[in-house]
């Protein structure tokens, strides 16, 4: 449906993003996922055409529009990251305002206000101005506006960042109600892997401009399927026996989390004796040993040397 060829962006001779090649089937949720600065935003910025590109195409169904964007404009519904809304009107004034920019008035009108404050949970709450409203809550209007014109394909930038956890969850309900309930395809840009997770069935993860992986949850996993994560907790921490587990060679990585000591590890049979043997040398009792399969984030890690949240 909706596609992008080796897109390539330069800011004064500094590259932002580099021969991102990425399709959208119709109907599918796909995440974008990189840390911050990794050029999301740039590459959602080319494909709604508010950004041009310094090489590579967009296409919609075969058909390039970076020089005609009219055609992708009509079926698309962009969420930017920043808050696009009059503070002095209330939500419905919003809506009203913003569907009258898209040509929709009277009953049909109306309708889509009262369902489009259904879906983001803010009916009881259209009389009040936006400048009264919470970040969290302006995210979900800003949502709204966004699906006035029932775009088939919606992009969102992060749509999640800062905002209270009930806000959070509205947000994901509604990129859920929007997928299954109206089969709308959505491009949804996160660091937050288990967002991704949740929502998309593929996903292609980003950095440093470009698209380093892609594939499902299972796909990319298969990555790391030589290997698997032990987490340790510990009676105390102890830099020197972290260090002495860094040259183990089955271990592949080892960070401190809030949970415990985690180690990617090769799949080995002696690993977990010469980690057992290790404290004993350093004095450090291990209280508990959790096995498990790496996450996504694991194979994040794996595939840029660092956490998505750095
Ligand atoms: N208008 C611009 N002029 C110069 N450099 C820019 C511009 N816009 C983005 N960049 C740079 O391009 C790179 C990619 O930025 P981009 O905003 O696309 O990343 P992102 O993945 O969306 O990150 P974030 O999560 O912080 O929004 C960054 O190094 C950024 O500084």
């Amino acid at each position: 449906m909706l596609e992008t060829v080796e897109l390539r962006k330069v800011f004064k001779g500094k590259t932002a993003v580099e021969e991102v090649s990425l399709y959208l089937k119709e109907g599918e949720s796909v995440g974008l996922i990189g840390p911050n600065g990794a050029g999301k935003s740039t590459t959602i910025s080319m494909i709604s055409s508010l950004l041009k590109p310094t090489a590579g195409d967009v296409r919609l169904n075969g058909q390039s529009v970076i020089k005609h964007p009219q055609q992708l404009r009509k079926v698309l519904g962009v969420v930017p990251q920043e808050i696009a809304l009059y503070e002095e009107l209330s939500s419905y004034e919003n809506l009203k305002f913003f569907g009258k920019v898209y040509g929709l008035k009277g009953k049909e009108l109306e309708l889509k206000i009262q369902e489009l404050l259904d879906m983001v949970g803010l009916r009881d709450r259209q009389k009040e101005l936006i400048r009264t409203y919470s970040g969290g809550m302006k995210r979900r209007i800003n949502i709204a506006v966004a699906l006035m014109h029932d775009p088939k394909i919606v992009i969102m930038d992060e749509p999640t960042v800062g905002i209270d956890p009930q806000s959070r969850n509205h947000i994901l309900d509604t990129v859920r109600h929007l997928s299954r309930e109206k089969g709308t395809t959505v491009l949804y840009t996160s660091h937050y892997m288990e967002e991704v997770e949740q929502l998309c069935s593929r996903m292609y993860i980003m950095d440093h401009g470009r698209i380093i992986a892609s594939g499902t949850k299972e796909e990319l996993q298969l990555i790391l399927s030589g290997e698997e994560t032990l987490l340790l907790r510990l009676d105390r921490q102890h830099a020197e026996f972290t260090e002495e587990l860094q040259t183990l060679a089955a271990v592949r990585q080892v960070e401190e989390t809030e949970l415990g000591l985690k180690l990617i590890v090769t799949k080995n049979h002696q690993i977990l004796s010469r980690v057992v043997q290790a404290a004993e040398r350093f004095d450090v009792q291990i209280l508990n040993i959790h096995i498990d399969s790496p996450s996504l984030e694991d194979v994040f890690l794996h595939l840029t040397g660092r956490n998505l949240r750095d």
